[in-house]
């Protein structure tokens, strides 16, 4: 029998299954069955994916992360908060401030820890890219423009879309009423659709000042969750690019799992702080393909 020790943490309820490949060895080709078996509620232990904690070569620690759905996506906000509070307890790094190294590039994660527990970490999430072909998108811009409010028709919604990379792609909408945002039926649709050709995460957003805003999320490759890092990240960045929020200045996003504090810096960098909490620890007992095969 396949097993594994496992670490189940949140960061505002957007919840992964971590594992520690600095002493397990999970086979690269099962890495996309195993995020969906244990990400199963009914069957595997639930969870919106997987997520890896490991060596880097370019930075003090790796994390890799699989949607649920076994999709590997190449960063994740929640995830890296975990990540670090995860190796600063465990001792595999011995400072508060560290780099992660994500397939999206490497970040800076500062933790701020009481009595050894970690609660809450800043992560510089580095800068927004932001043109069409960072996304990708395709239309009818060139590729080194902005994504900025274009119009779009999906499914019998008339939306503006802002485009935002932070690693991964996010479409972002402004909205009046974030209770009325057609979340359910333009998330899976645009999440598919054919001019994202590598998936996007939907976003939408009702800015209450330029300091405050709600938000709710269709993650790519999991659909809703409480909460979204990079998506929240992204939100900031489009809410200043539409004149909405302030270069500098800190913004309270209020996500369905509760609230992060997102600043975009003069300096270009995207500044997240939020909570990161474990949940359990156990041993996982993998029904998929034998590890040996
Ligand atoms: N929940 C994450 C993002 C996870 C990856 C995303 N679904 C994608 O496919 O890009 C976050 O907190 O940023």
């Amino acid at each position: 029998m396949n097993q594994f020790n496992f670490t189940k943490m949140h960061g505002l309820g957007n919840n992964y299954i971590y594992v520690d490949t600095f002493k397990e060895n999970l086979p690269e080709r099962e890495l996309p069955a195993i995020a969906k078996e244990v990400s199963n509620p009914h069957t595997g232990i639930g969870s919106d994916g997987l997520i890896l904690i490991g060596k880097s070569d370019n930075a003090d620690v790796m994390m890799r992360i699989f949607n649920n759905d076994g999709s590997e996506a190449k960063n994740c906000g929640n995830g890296l908060r975990c990540v670090a509070k995860y190796v600063y307890e465990h001792e595999i790094v011995a400072k508060e401030i560290f780099s992660i190294e994500t397939l999206g590039g490497v970040v800076q994660a500062q933790v701020h820890p009481e009595a050894g527990q970690v609660t809450q970490v800043t992560i510089n999430m580095g800068e927004p890219r932001l043109k069409r072909s960072d996304l990708p998108m395709i239309g009818s811009g060139s590729d080194n423009d902005f994504v900025l409010d274009e119009l779009l028709e999906v499914e019998g919604h008339q939306l503006k879309l802002t485009g935002v990379s932070m690693g991964n792609p996010h479409a972002i909408f402004f909205v009046d009423d974030i209770e009325k945002a057609p979340l359910l039926t333009v998330g899976p649709t645009l999440e598919k659709s054919e001019i994202f050709p590598e998936g996007v995460n939907v976003e939408f957003v009702e800015v209450v000042n330029e300091n405050e805003m709600h938000f709710r999320v269709w993650e790519r490759g999991s659909g809703i969750t409480q909460a979204c890092g990079t998506g929240a990240c992204a939100a900031v960045v489009a809410a200043v690019q539409n004149g909405k929020a302030k270069r500098n200045e800190e913004v309270v996003v209020h996500l369905s799992g509760g609230d992060l504090y997102i600043t975009w810096s003069m300096e270009g960098e995207v500044m997240m702080t939020g909570p990161a909490v474990t949940i359990c620890e156990g041993i996982y007992y993998y029904n998929g393909k034998d590890f040996k095969n």
